[in-house]
């Protein structure tokens, strides 16, 4: 079963199209969104959610159609981390709790306490005097604390420092790792973090996926070559994916299908990052 799927969204906005998007998210995965700013991360999150109308296209939520009445009753379900983390300015984090346990069936208090312990959160400071990264850490402990199947995090680490990020990611990994009916979409800009906790990648360009695919596939597909200007000239056009760049030391990098390389030249690990950055430099250049 899939824990999310999005089938031909689209949504126009007066400067803005998300065009016909379709992706996946298999139950017990974890899926990193990737794209530039303004690529349409949020609003596709947003329609996910149901709290931003689509033009068209279909949504499922934990095997629900997100635009039916039963979908109230799977939000029980998603715990959701929203780039501008917000509470009732006045409230403590102790009275987060209180407010939480009779909104959520499942709320687990003494988890919560112990995910503010862990973060090093103050239970006693309003919440409009805690720092961004305070604030995204009990936006994050509040989440993981009503037992929810599936985590839909949109920019959630953003803001933290490196440390506590880490500690977050291994939450997170444990999260899907310890019941393989748990499930997490993220969006990030930090696309290591993406790269080291994610099953899946989806890459949205200007509105438009570029690709969704297994994060060990893609970095089995493509490597980088450097070589000189002539030897790139010479590879097979069908090998070269992406735009080119210029090294440092005056030859080329790019971005190639490891399959049509012939096998004289030497290709180098790709990364994520490496991946979306060439194939949105050539998209990009058109
Ligand atoms: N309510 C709205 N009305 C008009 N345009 C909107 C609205 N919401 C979003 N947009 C536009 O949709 C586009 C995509 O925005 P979105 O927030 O989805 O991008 P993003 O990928 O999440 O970007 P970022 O990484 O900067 O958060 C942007 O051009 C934005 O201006």
């Amino acid at each position: 079963m899939n824990a999310i799927e999005i089938k031909n969204l689209s949504k126009h906005y007066k400067d803005f199209s998300l065009d016909n998007v379709s992706f996946s998210l298999p139950s017990g995965c974890i899926l990193g969104l990737i794209g530039e700013n303004g690529a349409g991360k949020s609003t596709t999150i947003r329609m996910i959610m149901n709290t931003a109308r689509r033009d068209s296209g279909e949504i499922s939520v934990l095997g629900t159609d997100n635009r039916l009445p039963a979908f109230q009753a799977v939000k029980e379900d998603i715990g959701v981390v929203l780039d501008e983390a917000n509470f009732p300015e006045m409230l403590t984090a102790k009275q987060v709790n209180n407010v939480m346990k009779y909104t959520f069936a499942r709320w687990d208090e003494a988890m919560y306490f112990d995910y503010l312990k862990k973060f090093a959160l103050p239970e006693k400071k309003a919440f409009k005097d805690f720092s961004r990264g305070m604030k995204m850490k009990l936006a994050i402990a509040a989440a993981l604390s009503h037992s929810p199947k599936l985590l839909v995090l949109d920019e959630a680490t953003g803001g933290l420092d490196p440390i506590v990020r880490d500690e977050i990611l291994d939450i997170f990994n444990d999260f899907t790792r310890q019941d393989e009916s748990h499930s997490i979409l993220m969006s990030s800009h930090i696309v290591s973090d993406l790269e080291k906790l994610c099953d899946y990648i989806a890459f949205l360009h200007k509105g438009k996926l570029l690709f969704c695919e297994e994060k060990d596939r893609l970095l089995e597909t493509y490597g980088v070559v450097h070589c000189s200007k002539e030897e790139l000239a010479a590879l097979p056009k069908s090998a070269v994916q992406g735009g080119t760049r210029t090294s440092k030391y005056g030859g080329a990098e790019a971005l190639v299908l490891r399959s049509k390389v012939p096998a004289d030249l030497k290709v180098d690990y790709a990364s994520i990052e490496d991946i979306i950055v060439f194939l949105a430099k050539e998209r990009s250049a058109k």
